[in-house]
C-alpha cells in the first residue's frame, strides 16, 4: 500500500489531512456518550466527521459509523469458535479486523481527497474512532497498535483520553488515572489530550489544579491522610504510610507528563466545552505534524528498509541459481502499474481478486504484527495463534 500521507486541498489550495481523533478510555468513562457529542457537534458545523467504530462487543451506538467492526466480524461466533472468554474475543474481534486495515486506509485515503464524480462532497476533516470499554484490550494489543500506526502513518492523530471526573476527585482514584493515561502516552506515542468528563456532576477545576500546583495536590493529600482515608491505625492520621507518600512522589513525577497534556472539561450530556475540545485537538494535530511524524517516518522507514534487505537477499538467492546479475537494470521489465482498485464496502466475501496483492498484504501485516510484538515480552495466546493463521494463510 501507498504510505504516502493522504491529502485534500482546502480552498486556498493548502494541503490539509484529516485528523484521526482516537477515543480511549475506562468502561463508563462516558466515551460512547462523548463520542456522540462531538460527532452531532461537527454535524451541526457542517463538518461531517467519518466515523469508526472499533468496538465488536457494544450492543448499541448512538451514532452511526462509516465503519464498523462488527460488519464484517461477529464477535458472539468468535467467542463460540474460539472458546473464548469476552476479553478474549475482543481481542481475537480486533486481530481479525486488523488483516483489514489496508483497505480501511483505502477508504479514508479516498474520502480525504476531492472527489471528481461528487464535487459536492467535502472531504473529510476529522476521522473519529471508538474503542472497546475494555482499554486494556486496545491499548496492550499488538492489533491495537498496528491500527494506530497504521492511521497516524497516514494521518494527524491523537488520542482523547476520557475520564470520569466524579470518580477521580479523591487523590489516589486521580493518580491511578494519571498513571494509566501516562502508560496510554508511552505505548502509543502520540499527542493526548485529557477529557474531563461529566463536569455537570462535579467540577474538573479541582483536577486541573493538581496538574499544575504540586503543593495543592499535597494539601489535599493531607487532608485525606488526616481522615483516614489511607486506612491504617484508628487515630493515625497517616493511614498505612508508605501510600501518602507514594503519591506525593507520583506527582512530582508526573509533572513532566503533564507538561505534554491538553487538558480540557466537558459534559457530554450537556455539550459544555466541545469548542475547547476541538481548539486542543487543532493544537496536537499541529504538535503531531511537528513532533510526532518526523519519529513515525524514521521509524517506518527503519521498517521499509528491513524488508527491502529480506527482499533483495531472496532475490539474490533466486538469481544466483539462475546466474544473473540482480543490479543491472533492463528495460525488459517495466514498473508495476497497480489497477485501480475501487473498493466501496468492507466485507470479507469481497475481497480483490488479485492474489499477488493479497499476499503482499499478509507479508506486509504479518511484518507490522511481529514488529508489533517484537518488545512486548510475552505475546498472548489470542495473539500467537493470530501470527499461526497469518502463516497458514501464507502456505
Ligand atoms: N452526568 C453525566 N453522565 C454522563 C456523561 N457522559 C456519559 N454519562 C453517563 O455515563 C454512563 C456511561 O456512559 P457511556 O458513554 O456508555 O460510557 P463508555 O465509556 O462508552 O462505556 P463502555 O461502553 O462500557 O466503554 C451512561 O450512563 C451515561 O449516560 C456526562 O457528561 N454527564
Amino acid at each position: 500500500m501507498d504510505s504516502t500521507p493522504a491529502t485534500a486541498t482546502s480552498p486556498e489550495g493548502q494541503t490539509e489531512k484529516p485528523v484521526v481523533v482516537v477515543c480511549v478510555g475506562m468502561a463508563g468513562s462516558g466515551k460512547t456518550t462523548f463520542m456522540q457529542r462531538i460527532n452531532a457537534h461537527l454535524h451541526a458545523e457542517k463538518e461531517p466527521p467519518y466515523v469508526i467504530n472499533l468496538d465488536p462487543g457494544v450492543t448499541h451506538t448512538p451514532y452511526a459509523s462509516n465503519i464498523d467492526i462488527r460488519d464484517s466480524i461477529n464477535y458472539k461466533k468468535v467467542m463460540e469458535e474460539y472458546k473464548l472468554g469476552p476479553n478474549g474475543a475482543i481481542m481475537t474481534s480486533l486481530n481479525l479486523f486488523t488483516t483489514k486495515v489496508d483497505q480501511v486506509l483505502t477508504l479514508l485515503e479516498k474520502r480525504a481527497a476531492p472527489d471528481p464524480e461528487h464535487p459536492a462532497r467535502k472531504p473529510i476533516k476529522h476521522i473519529l474512532v471508538d474503542t472497546p470499554g475494555q482499554i486494556e484490550v486496545f491499548v496492550w494489543s499488538a492489533s491495537g497498535n498496528i491500527l494506530l500506526e497504521s492511521l497516524a502513518s497516514s494521518f494527524p492523530t491523537v488520542i482523547a483520553y476520557v475520564i470520569d471526573t466524579p470518580r477521580s476527585r479523591s487523590t489516589s482514584t486521580f493518580m491511578s488515572n494519571m498513571l494509566y493515561a501516562c502508560s496510554i502516552l508511552y505505548k502509543m506515542r502520540l499527542p493526548m489530550i485529557v477529557v474531563f468528563n461529566k463536569t455537570d456532576v462535579a467540577d474538573a477545576s479541582f483536577a486541573k489544579e493538581w496538574m499544575t500546583d504540586w503543593e495543592a495536590f499535597q494539601e489535599a493529600l493531607d487532608k485525606e491522610q488526616n481522615n483516614n482515608a489511607f486506612g491504617g491505625q484508628e487515630g493515625e492520621g497517616s493511614g498505612s504510610g508508605y501510600m501518602g507518600s507514594l503519591l506525593n512522589s507520583m506527582s512530582i513525577m508526573l509533572e513532566e507528563f503533564y507538561n505534554h497534556l491538553s487538558v480540557v472539561s466537558v459534559s457530554s450530556l450537556q455539550g459544555t466545552g466541545i469548542d475547547d475540545f476541538f481548539q486542543a485537538v487543532k493544537e496536537k494535530a499541529d504538535e503531531f505534524k511537528r513532533d510526532y511524524q518526523p519519529e513515525l517516518d524514521r521509524r517506518r522507514a527503519a521498517r521499509e528498509e528491513n524488508r527491502e534487505k529480506e527482499r533483495q537477499k531472496e532475490l539474490e538467492k533466486m538469481m544466483k541459481g539462475m546466474a544473473m546479475d540482480t543490479t543491472a537494470s533492463t528495460s525488459a521489465v517495466g514498473d508495476i502499474k497497480p489497477e485501480d482498485d475501487d473498493m466501496e464496502v468492507l466485507s470479507p466475501d469481497e475481497e480483490s481478486d488479485d492474489e499477488m496483492d493479497d499476499e503482499q498484504d499478509r507479508e506486509g501485516l504479518q511484518a507490522r504484527y511481529e514488529a508489533a510484538t517484537l518488545h512486548q515480552e510475552e505475546s498472548t495466546t489470542a495473539e500467537a495463534s493470530f501470527v499461526k493463521y497469518l502463516h497458514s494463510q501464507r502456505g
